[in-house]
C-alpha cells in the first residue's frame, strides 16, 4: 500500500454558484522514502495541491491519507518548505529554528537542543551565520535557512512547494545538490513542485504532471530510473537523461494544448445545408 495517497480528490474555491474547480478526479500515490516531483504550469492548481496534502485545505469531496490515515488537519508531521520562505523576520537564524524544534520537542534539555540546532545549521551549510536575521541573508540562505527548519522537525512528509524558483540559477544548483544530499541522507517521503523539467528529472525518482486547471487532475507518470548520485555535469549528455526530459516536455506541451483547444475552440454547431446547383430552384427558408 502507497504512504501518502490523494484519492479521488475535488476541490474548488468559491460559492456553488460560481464554483472554480481546481482539482477534479485528481489521485496521487506516493510510496514511503519516495522522491516525487509535481510538474505543472502557472494556475493549475500545484499550491493548492501541497495545500491538500498539508491538511491546510480539505478536500470537497475524496481523501488524502498518510500512513492509511485520512489527513484532516495540518501538523509536525507534514513539513511545507514555501517558495517564499515565511520566516519570522525578527527571529535569527537559530532562533527561527529554534522556535520550531520547541513546539515539537518540548523535552529537549537546553544543552541537547542547542546540539541539535547546530547539526541542523551545519547541514544547510549556514555555520557562521546563526545569529544574522533573514534580512541579513542572501535569497539562496534564506531558502536553505527554511529547509533547516522544516528538517529539524523531522516530518515524516516534506512538501516542497517551488522552493528554488525564486533564485538565480547557480543557488538553485547548490540547493538542489543540497536537497539530494539531505534526503539521500534522511530518507524522507518528499512530494515536491517545480516547473522545471531538468530539475524534475534531476531530483527525483517519478515526475507525476498536473494538467492544465481548471478540474486539473494528475496524468501519467514518469519513473526516473537514472542511478544515484546524478551528476549534473555529465547528466545533460546522458541518453535517458535526454529521453525523458523530451518526453516530459512533450507530454506537458501537449495535455497544454489539448486545454487550449477546449477552451478557445468550443464545437460551433453548422447549420444543415444542401448545396443548390445551376439550374435547380432555390427554396427560401424562414
Ligand atoms: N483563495 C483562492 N480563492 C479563489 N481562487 C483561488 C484561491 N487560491 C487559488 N485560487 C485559484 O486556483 C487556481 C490554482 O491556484 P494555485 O495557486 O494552486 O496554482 P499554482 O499551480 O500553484 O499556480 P502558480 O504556479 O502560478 O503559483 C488558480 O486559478 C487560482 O486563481
Amino acid at each position: 500500500m502507497s504512504y501518502l495517497e490523494l484519492d479521488n480528490v475535488n476541490f474548488g474555491f468559491g460559492p456553488p454558484s460560481n464554483r472554480y474547480e481546481v482539482l477534479e478526479g485528481a489521485n496521487l500515490s506516493v510510496d514511503e522514502n519516495e522522491f516525487v516531483a509535481v510538474i505543472g504550469f502557472s494556475g493549475s492548481g500545484k499550491s493548492t495541491l501541497i495545500s491538500l496534502l498539508a491538511g491546510l485545505e480539505k478536500p470537497d469531496s475524496g481523501e488524502v491519507r498518510i500512513g492509511g490515515a485520512v489527513v484532516s488537519k495540518p501538523g509536525p508531521d507534514k513539513g511545507i518548505v514555501f517558495q517564499n520562505y515565511s520566516l519570522l523576520p525578527w527571529l535569527s537564524v537559530v532562533g527561527n529554528i529554534e522556535l520550531a524544534v520547541k513546539q515539537v520537542f518540548p523535552d529537549k534539555s537546553g544543552a541537547e537542543r542547542r546540539n541539535y540546532l547546530q547539526h541542523y545549521i551545519d547541514m544547510v551549510s549556514l555555520t557562521g551565520s546563526e545569529s544574522k536575521l533573514p534580512s541579513e541573508l542572501s535569497g539562496g540562505m534564506r531558502q536553505r535557512l527554511s529547509l533547516a527548519r522544516t528538517l529539524a522537525m523531522q516530518p515524516e512528509v516534506l512538501l516542497l512547494d517551488e522552493p528554488l524558483s525564486a533564485l538565480d540559477a547557480l543557488t538553485r544548483a547548490v540547493l538542489q545538490d543540497e536537497i539530494i544530499r539531505i534526503w539521500e541522507e534522511d530518507k524522507r517521503t518528499v512530494v515536491m513542485i517545480t516547473n522545471d523539467v531538468d530539475e524534475a528529472v534531476l531530483m527525483a525518482d517519478r515526475i507525476v504532471p498536473l494538467t492544465p486547471g481548471p478540474s486539473s487532475y494528475l496524468g501519467q507518470d514518469f519513473p526516473v530510473t537514472l542511478p544515484r548520485p546524478r551528476d549534473r555535469a555529465t547528466l545533460n549528455f546522458n541518453p535517458e537523461f535526454k529521453r525523458l526530459r523530451n518526453d516530459v516536455t512533450n507530454y506537458m506541451l501537449r495535455i497544454n494544448s489539448e486545454a487550449k483547444q477546449l477552451v478557445i475552440r468550443p464545437e460551433t454547431p453548422l447549420p444543415d445545408l444542401e448545396p443548390v446547383l445551376p439550374g435547380e430552384p432555390v427554396h427560401l427558408v424562414g
